[in-house]
């Protein structure tokens, strides 16, 4: 049987991505990423074009992982040093590494401030809440200003067809309600924590605005 989404699992996986001197293992950051895809995928088709885009990137990574360079990609500090290092990146414009692990990478991190967003309106939120509008803030606030107009447009149809917030606490199988605040409280501040060391250590490198 397919094994169901679970919060704690998102959890752990994301507590496992820093290492004592913290550093971001790429294996259990894309692990996080694709439990959240599982989630995604259980809300609905509409969500198709979003989560084939998260499993094309979680797969560019995966691929150098598995290649004969895969040591190189252990952290996210190790990959950018072997990538600039070895002149890997295309800094300016796509050209010879259109799919760097740097640049494939920075769009997740980019879309991990979303969840960050999203997730502590979702802990703090009330029963008039709705998850669209949650959701939508988020995205305004973070994803959005990379996105051209029609990624956008598309983005906002597929919010208006998520769960209602009660159906989507249901959905995250972290039991009660106040089980499932709890957990986001645990949750929150270690993606803030991997979202804050790759956001120091692209802007430290000049690569938060890679093509
Ligand atoms: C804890 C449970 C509750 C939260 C559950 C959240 C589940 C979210 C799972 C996955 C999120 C998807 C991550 C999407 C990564 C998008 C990366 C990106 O920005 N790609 C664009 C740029 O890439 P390049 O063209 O430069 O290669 C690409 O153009 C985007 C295409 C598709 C649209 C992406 C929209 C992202 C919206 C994120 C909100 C997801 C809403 C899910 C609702 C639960």
């Amino acid at each position: 049987m397919a094994e169901c989404f679970s919060l704690q699992n998102v959890l752990e996986t994301f507590k496992s991505s820093l290492s004592d001197n913290k550093e971001v293992y790429i294996k259990y950051y894309i692990a996080g990423w694709r439990e959240l895809v599982s989630f995604m995928n259980s809300l609905g088709t509409v969500f198709s074009f979003i989560s084939k885009d998260a499993v094309n990137k979680i797969q560019i990574l995966e691929n150098f992982l598995a290649s004969e360079n895969g040591s190189h990609y252990l952290t996210i500090q190790s990959m950018l040093k072997f990538e600039l290092d070895n002149e890997l990146v295309d800094l300016t414009k796509r050209a010879n590494h259109p799919e760097s692990g740097c640049r494939t990478l920075l769009r997740l991190h980019r879309a991990l401030l979303w969840l960050e967003l999203f997730l502590e309106r979702l802990r703090t939120s009330t029963e008039e809440s709705k998850t669209s509008v949650m959701c939508s803030e988020a995205y305004n606030e973070s994803l959005a200003r990379h996105h051209a107009w029609i990624i956008r447009k598309a983005t906002g149809v597929a919010f208006c067809a998520l769960p209602g917030r009660d159906a989507f606490f249901e959905v995250m199988n972290a039991g009660s309600h106040e089980e499932v605040v709890n957990l986001l409280g645990e949750a929150l501040p270690l993606i803030s924590e991997v979202y804050q060391i790759t956001e120091d250590l692209y802007a430290k490198n000049n690569l938060l605005e890679l093509p």
